[in-house]
């Protein structure tokens, strides 16, 4: 595997949790504010940052914020919601398949088109199967989800487990973009249990002491994005409880 995988795997088996701090590009930016955050969310500690969106996001835009972002020495990991997120001045991208899509397109057809353009590109590839739990998000409605039983880890296991046959190192477990709740912590608790997939939780976290919940829980890696845009200082303290949750 590249780079990156190399980079997240190496931190895990040192014992460590990883932040990544979530970029999208859609959200009007200017270098100066997107440098200010992502200088404060690198010295803060997080470890990588993700760029992409459910809509609107244009190559160029991608392209730009990568480049901001990239200034900080961390890795930027496209996290796309669709073709047009890709850009060549990343350095990797989570190639995902929406496992719980009742849409081909975001079961095969996207990755399909995506894959010649990621090899153009030169970006590492990172496989992984993405699990959107709830409706009512734009990722939800864009992917045609069918969600998740919240009392039922079992299921959200089954599709771990299916995964993990496939050949995928990573497993996003996601509440969706401004969620109202976080995924329930016995998620990635079964997760963690019954397979070596690198576990990825994002989507309405929004205190440290949930960030806390999740990475005792099982979680690898903590993704926020609304918190960084709403109060940056807040996600600071996140990024710290995910580093030394005790
Ligand atoms: C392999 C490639 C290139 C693409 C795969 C495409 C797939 C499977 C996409 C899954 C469906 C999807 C729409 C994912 C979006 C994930 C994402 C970037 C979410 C970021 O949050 P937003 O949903 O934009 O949140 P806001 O509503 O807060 O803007
Ligand atoms: O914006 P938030 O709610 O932090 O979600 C982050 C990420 O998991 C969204 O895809
Ligand atoms: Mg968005």
């Amino acid at each position: 595997m590249g780079r990156v995988h190399e980079y997240i795997t190496g931190k895990i088996a040192r014992g460590e949790k990883l932040h990544f701090t979530l970029v999208d590009p859609d959200k009007p930016f200017t270098r100066e504010g997107l440098e200010k955050t992502a200088k404060l969310m690198a010295e803060a500690g997080t470890d990588a940052f993700l760029i992409g969106g459910s809509i609107g996001v244009t190559p160029e835009e991608a392209g730009e914020a990568a480049g901001v972002l990239k200034e900080t020495g961390l890795p930027v990991i496209v996290f796309p919601g669709n073709i047009n997120c890709l850009t060549p001045r990343a350095d990797a991208v989570l190639f995902m398949v929406l496992m719980n899509s009742n849409e081909p397109y975001y079961l095969m057809m996207a990755q399909v088109a995506a894959a010649p353009l990621v090899k153009k590109y030169g970006l590492e590839p990172l496989p992984t199967g993405y699990i959107v739990v709830y409706p009512d998000t734009a990722v939800s409605h864009m992917g045609r989800v069918q969600p998740i039983p919240v009392g039922k880890p079992e299921v959200v296991l089954a599709y771990a487990l299916a995964g993990e046959m496939m050949g995928f190192k990573y497993i996003y477990l996601e509440a969706g973009s401004g969620s109202q709740q976080t995924v329930p912590p016995s998620f990635p608790a079964i997760v963690k249990k019954y397979t070596g997939l690198v576990t990825i939780v994002g989507g309405g976290i929004r205190s440290p002491e949930q960030a806390r919940e999740m990475v005792k829980s099982g979680a690898d890696v903590i993704v926020t994005g609304t918190i960084v845009e709403k109060d940056p200082e807040l996600a600071v303290k996140i990024v710290k409880a995910v580093k030394s949750p005790q």
